[in-house]
């Protein structure tokens, strides 16, 4: 809900700057007596954005599947990809929450690449996953994202610890952590 609140405030600030900025343009307009060219209602600041669906977000993003994701995205999923840039470079958490198997996974695998790409940013990222999808992460990490390594991490404090290569091999990727172990750390 804070999340929410966060993004809200957001979008309704944007959207006072925006609509100074039409005022401004249309006193102007007005001023030298050429007529305001009519809003474009795909852009930022329209008042058709629902934060709850991705679907309504801006279209003109400039955002494409990075070169490191090896696969083609679907049409939704780089809307997806879209929406997740676009919460990250504003600040705000989301919850991309799509039907089961329409490719969550792979769209947040492209948001990692997104940023290794064009923002530099190589982690470590943690991803916190239910353990029976841990050795589903690798394998799509390594089919889709070659470039990005991921390290499993699981185990209970024993077997963690007989892990010396988890200690060292902290600069990796793309840390895989089971749901349960969370509580753990
Ligand atoms: N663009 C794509 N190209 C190739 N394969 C894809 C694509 N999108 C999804 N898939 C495949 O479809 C299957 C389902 O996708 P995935 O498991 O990522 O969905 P999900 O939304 O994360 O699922 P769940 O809700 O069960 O967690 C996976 O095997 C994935 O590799």
């Amino acid at each position: 809900m804070e999340a929410l609140k966060a993004a809200r405030d957001v979008v309704s600030k944007q959207k006072m700057i925006t609509s100074a900025f039409d005022d401004e343009c249309l006193k102007l307009h007005q001023a030298v007596g050429t007529e305001a060219p009519e809003q474009d209602a795909s852009i930022a600041g329209s008042s058709n954005i629902d934060l709850l669906h991705p679907l309504t977000m801006p279209v003109g993003s400039s955002v494409q599947t990075p070169e490191l994701f090896k696969g083609s995205l679907k049409g939704y999923q780089v809307k997806g990809l879209q929406w997740l840039v676009n919460c990250y470079e504003q600040g705000l958490n989301g919850i991309l929450a799509d039907e089961m198997g329409l490719g969550k996974t792979i769209q947040a695998m492209a948001f990692l690449a997104h940023l290794a790409e064009e923002k530099n940013i190589w982690g470590p990222f943690l991803v916190v996953a239910p353990a029976s999808v841990l050795s589903n992460w690798v394998d799509e990490i390594s089919r889709f994202c070659p470039d990005l390594k991921a390290f499993p991490y699981w185990g209970g404090i024993q077997e963690r610890t007989l892990r010396p290569d988890w200690r060292f091999r902290q600069i990796d990727l793309v840390g895989i952590l089971p749901l349960d172990l969370v509580g753990a750390l």
